[in-house]
């Protein structure tokens, strides 16, 4: 940089100027003669930093001392590389001590205005500037974006944590649901599905029967005399009986049949995809099936069945009644016809 040259009258008029100038300025400026090691600093600089005026020793190792230690080593670096020319700056943050021992955030500028043959600074002109407000504000701004950063990281683990119970209750809650769903479905003694499951599964059967036009039948059955079994061994003979009879009829069906409880001593099974003729086959399976089976108390049952094919468009109570005939008239041929007579 071209050396100032004052346009005053005189040198000495452009001094008293200039030192008018740096009495007022706020700003801390300081000239470093580095042939002379001697250092000049402006009242500002003083005033800065609470030291009466003149008070230091004008060379660097007084500015040295009371550069905040923490920035010691970068100040020192960078002063010296852009006195040997390695950099082209000089502009610097870090604290200083003031008088009353604390530490000031200064902004440190400053400009080359002589070097040697080598290249090398001689003389350096700079400024300190009082940013120690804008340093408070930004670690300020700093801390709170710590903490709001652990604020966030603490409530997104609190949310997963939440998310997490909430999966496992809802879980819970569904397991309970089938569990609940499958007692509400299920006949307590002989574990087979309930009346209410029955009528679900055979709307459900209908419609699919409608859907595709497939053959659907159903068969009713109950025990003959079940009451004289109670009355001559007892209920919980009768019970075992009732568990025995729907654990083998069940293990003679196909898998796409259900059986159902229809309550006390009577059951009814739904057989998708079967017609009539296929489905008083299964009867005659069922009945040599129970004849085989070794009650308790060697009961010897028998059962009475009222196997129905659906008929399209026949209201599931019209095809209760059809079966539910059957099976009458199975049990007792005579009383049905001589009853038949009488309702016809
Ligand atoms: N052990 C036992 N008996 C039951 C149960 N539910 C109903 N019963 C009995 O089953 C019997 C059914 O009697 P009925 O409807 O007259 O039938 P049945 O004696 O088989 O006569 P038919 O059907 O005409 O052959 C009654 O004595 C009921 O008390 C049960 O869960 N366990």
């Amino acid at each position: 940089m071209p050396p100032q040259t004052y346009t005053h009258e005189s040198l000495g008029s452009a001094d008293l100027t200039l030192n008018s100038i740096l009495d007022l300025i706020v700003e801390g400026i300081w000239d470093w003669n580095g042939e002379t090691g001697n250092v000049v600093r402006s009242p500002g600089w003083y005033r800065m930093l609470g030291y009466p005026v003149g008070v230091l020793l004008p060379d660097v190792f007084t500015w040295e001392e009371i550069i905040h230690p923490n920035e010691y080593a970068d100040v020192m670096l960078h002063i010296e590389q852009y006195i040997n020319g390695e950099s082209d700056v000089y502009h610097i943050e870090y604290r200083c001590k003031k008088l009353d021992g604390s530490y000031l955030w200064i902004e440190d500028r400053a400009r080359a205005v002589q070097r040697d043959s080598d290249g090398i600074v001689t003389r350096l002109i700079g400024s300190h500037h009082d940013i120690h407000d804008r340093k408070m504000a930004e670690e300020e701004l700093e801390r709170q974006t710590l903490l709001l950063q652990q604020g966030n990281q603490t409530l997104e683990r609190l949310l997963a944590h939440k998310a997490e119970a909430l999966e496992a209750s809802n879980r819970q809650l569904q397991e309970q649901i089938v569990k609940v769903e499958r007692i509400s479905h299920t006949d307590a003694l002989t574990r087979v599905a309930n009346r209410e499951k029955a009528n679900l599964e055979l709307t459900k059967e209908i419609s699919r029967s409608q859907r595709y036009n497939h053959p659907l039948s159903l068969v009713f059955f109950d025990i003959n005399d079940f009451k004289l079994i109670n009355d001559n061994y007892g209920h919980n003979v009768g019970d075992q009986v009732l568990v025995e009879l729907a654990k083998r009829v069940s293990l003679a069906l196909r898998s796409i049949d259900s059986l159902a409880r229809w309550g006390g001593d009577e059951f009814l099974i739904i057989l998708p995809s079967s017609d009539l003729q296929q489905t008083s086959g299964v009867v005659l399976k069922l009945q040599s099936v129970i004849a085989a089976t070794a009650f308790v108390n060697n009961i010897d049952l028998e059962c009475s069945f009222g196997a129905v094919e659906y008929q399209q468009n026949e209201t599931m109570v019209e095809l209760f009644q059809r079966a539910d005939h059957a099976m009458y008239e199975d049990k007792d041929p005579e009383a049905f016809s001589a009853r038949k007579k009488i309702t016809d």
